[in-house]
């Protein structure tokens, strides 16, 4: 079985690292624009093997798409990362012509493909690249809200000083600065409501710096994150290779669901080998659905932006 890893770049790499390390595929194919990069990225993930104990086959490829081809799943990483000071929705005008291209490529060699989609700004991405693979639905997945909500969790076990796998949490909404909805009222620390130990104030803080992640991380890092931007996307890879039907936040194109039409916005979902299978309603309270409907509003006019 095979998965494919568009842009060899540091979410890409990342992403086929970690499924080479849970030896969610027996190949891994990396593919990349740039001149022997993928192929560099490949041998030196494939020096790795000895060292980590996997036996997954990574193959490095300077945009020649007849190596992808038969692919069960292909993740789309190329395109350009923001800068300090940016936000995710500056980087469309380059993005969207790379994630266009490179959804059509792959298409055609790999038609009964899943896409997950990791470029930004993510939520447009998506749509774009459900419009044109003219795929069913449920076999393209946007990759944000996996992400966003590890962020969450991580920031609730910081202030709550626990394991961060004891802390349950779900950020829904668009995968932007502003966007993003972290849903606080649900979150749960070992089954119990987690306003039974932190201050209003407090989770609004934490809400505040989950939204923020990965600008916090941008202004550290001079580019934006890749390792649990990777783990995230590797995630979703295997709970589709491993057909684990797990609860995931994911963008995903909407009819109805969560009162939305025509959009790919984050919302949990079950992911299993046929893509996102469900959506689950969380029945959010008033407060939850207008801020839904405000980054819904948000990533609508985004959306306009493309020539469809
Ligand atoms: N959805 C999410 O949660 C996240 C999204 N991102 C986004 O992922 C994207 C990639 O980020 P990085 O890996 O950090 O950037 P990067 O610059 O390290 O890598 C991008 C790679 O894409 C390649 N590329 C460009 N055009 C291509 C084409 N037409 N075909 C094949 N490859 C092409 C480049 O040569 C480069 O190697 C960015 O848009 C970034 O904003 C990053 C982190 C999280
Ligand atoms: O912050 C960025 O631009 C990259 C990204 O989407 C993230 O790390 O959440």
């Amino acid at each position: 079985m095979k998965v494919t890893v568009v842009g060899a770049g540091n979410v890409g790499a990342s992403v086929a690292e970690y499924c080479a390390m849970k030896e969610l595929a027996d190949e891994v194919v990396l593919l990349d624009i740039k001149e022997g990069f993928a192929e560099g990225k490949a041998m030196d993930l494939n020096q790795c093997a000895t060292l980590n104990g996997f036996n997954t086959k990574v193959v490095g490829t300077t945009g020649d798409y007849s190596k992808t081809a038969g692919s069960k799943v292909v993740v789309i990483t190329s395109g350009i990362p923001r800068k300090p000071g940016m936000t995710r929705e500056e980087l469309i005008g380059t993005n969207v012509g790379i994630v266009k291209t490179v959804t059509e490529n792959l298409i055609k060699h790999s038609p009964d493909a899943i896409l997950v989609v990791i470029s930004n700004p993510m939520d447009t991405m998506t749509y774009l690249s459900a419009k044109s693979s003219g795929l069913p639905k449920n076999r393209v997945i946007g990759m944000g809200g996996t992400l966003d909500s590890s962020r969450f969790r991580y920031r609730l076990a910081e202030a709550l000083d626990c394991n961060p796998n004891d802390v349950q949490g779900v950020v829904i909404g668009g995968h932007g600065d502003t966007t993003m909805i972290p849903l606080t009222r649900l979150a749960t620390y070992n089954s119990t409501p987690v306003s039974n130990y932190l201050s209003e104030e407090k989770l609004e803080e934490v809400a505040k710096a989950t939204m923020v992640g990965g600008a916090t991380l941008t202004g550290l890092l001079g580019t934006s994150a890749w390792y649990a931007p990777g783990a995230a996307g590797a995630a979703v890879v295997e709970a589709i290779v491993r057909d684990q039907k797990k609860l995931m936040s994911a963008s995903v194109y909407l009819e109805g669901e969560y009162g939305q039409e025509d959009i790919c916005v984050g919302v949990p979902v079950i992911i299993g080998k046929d893509g996102w299978e469900e959506v689950i309603d969380f029945k959010l309270n008033d407060e939850e659905k207008a801020k839904f409907e405000a980054s819904a509003a948000a990533v609508r006019k985004m959306n306009d932006a493309l020539e469809l």
